[in-house]
């Protein structure tokens, strides 16, 4: 039977170059590109079908942010497809980034500046804003909005008769201190972006924990810094033309500076070729390109202790009963 693959964020940067890489692998694929701009998806499936004519590529409109809009896209899933056999929950936010020139500068002349240019640690504040459910944007964007779509499709995902993945575009920038259990939003912090890829890694960690008995694994993906929108969001794209010959320099001494989309894709396509039994649930699979533009993965243990993730799993719950019980709008 062919193989089910639904990828959120699917229209650019390191998602687009995904698809193109599950298609190079597998044509037979059923791949679904969830998108919350129906023009731009259209734009992206076109460019994946110039490549590979007899693809099958669907549509599915979805606006990770949006509560009503995860619940209708679940709906839709369920309608269409019988399981899914991967879900890539890859679709992400930095609203509204701020660099801290200060930072940077003495983070250079520090022994840090390896560490400062693969995890930008101190280096990034964002200002993030409520959306329409109530809900912080980048909290919902990033986490809550896949939180509930894996909810959603528990049918599909936790079948006994296979075993179903979902893997998780997190980062090197997600961080332990800027989460707090008392605040997973992070409605008073400066750094939403770090504490939502922080409660991915979590998340990851506890959804091993209570599926894979029912067929459902887990993984969590770093990237490395790619070209993107998101990054062109930080800097604009000439500044980045402009120092690109500073940024291969570096990589010679951080192997993170993965740079382009296809690069940057590597650790979720090398997922899709794994066995789920053989991975490690508590790893960061990080995507690297090494001085001479040889792609690698390699894991690294996630700084996610025992307990934590199973709070952060409970408190989403809740969260969810209560979006779904006040018709998700305005009322959290
Ligand atoms: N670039 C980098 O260096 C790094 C990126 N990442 C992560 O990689 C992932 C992909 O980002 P990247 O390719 O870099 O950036 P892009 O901006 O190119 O891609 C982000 C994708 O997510 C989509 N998206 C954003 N918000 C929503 C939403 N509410 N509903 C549905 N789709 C949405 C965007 O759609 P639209 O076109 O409509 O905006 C776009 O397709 C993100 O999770 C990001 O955090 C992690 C580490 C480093
Ligand atoms: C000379 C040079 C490369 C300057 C750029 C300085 C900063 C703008 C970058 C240094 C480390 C980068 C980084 C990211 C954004 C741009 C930097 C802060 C990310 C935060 C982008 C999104 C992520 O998820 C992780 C990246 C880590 C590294």
């Amino acid at each position: 039977m062919e193989r089910v693959v639904i990828v959120t964020g699917a229209n650019s940067g390191i998602g687009l170059a995904l698809c193109e890489r599950l298609l190079t692998e597998d044509v037979q694929l059923r791949l679904c590109l969830a998108c919350r701009n129906m023009q731009r998806a259209e734009a992206a499936r076109a460019a994946l079908l110039t490549s590979h004519a007899d693809a099958h590529v669907d549509l599915l409109h979805l606006d990770v942010g949006s509560m009503k809009s995860v619940l209708d896209a679940a709906q839709e899933v369920k309608t269409r497809y019988r399981k899914v056999d991967f879900l890539y929950l890859n679709a992400g936010i930095m609203p509204n980034p701020q660099v801290n020139i200060g930072a940077f500068f003495k983070g250079l002349l520090s022994r840090n500046a390896i560490r400062m240019f693969s995890t930008a640690e101190g280096l990034l504040t964002q200002q993030d804003r409520l959306n329409a459910d109530g809900l912080q944007e980048v909290f919902a964007t990033n986490l809550f909005g896949h939180f509930l779509l894996i909810r959603e499709l528990e049918p599909l995902l936790c079948q006994s008769s296979h075993t179903s993945r979902v893997v998780w575009t997190s980062s090197s920038n997600a961080s332990h201190s800027a989460f707090s259990m008392e605040d997973i939003q992070h409605r008073n912090g400066t750094e939403p972006y770090s504490s939502s890829k922080y409660a991915s890694d979590m998340l990851s960690v506890a959804l091993n924990r209570q599926k894979n008995s029912q067929g459902l694994f887990s993984s969590v993906i770093c990237p490395g810094l790619v070209m993107t929108n998101l990054t062109y969001g930080i800097v604009p794209s000439f500044f980045w033309t402009l120092i690109m010959p500073i940024m291969y320099l570096i990589r010679v001494f951080t192997n993170t500076f993965t740079i382009s989309p296809y690069n940057g894709a590597e650790a979720l396509f090398w997922l899709f070729l794994q066995k789920p039994e053989s991975l490690d649930p508590r790893a960061k699979y990080h995507s690297l390109t090494s001085a001479l533009g040889r792609n690698y993965v390699q894991p690294q243990q996630m700084d996610v202790d025992n307990e934590t993730p199973e709070v952060l799993f409970a408190k989403l719950l809740e969260l969810e009963n209560f979006v779904k019980k006040n018709d998700h709008v305005g009322y959290i």
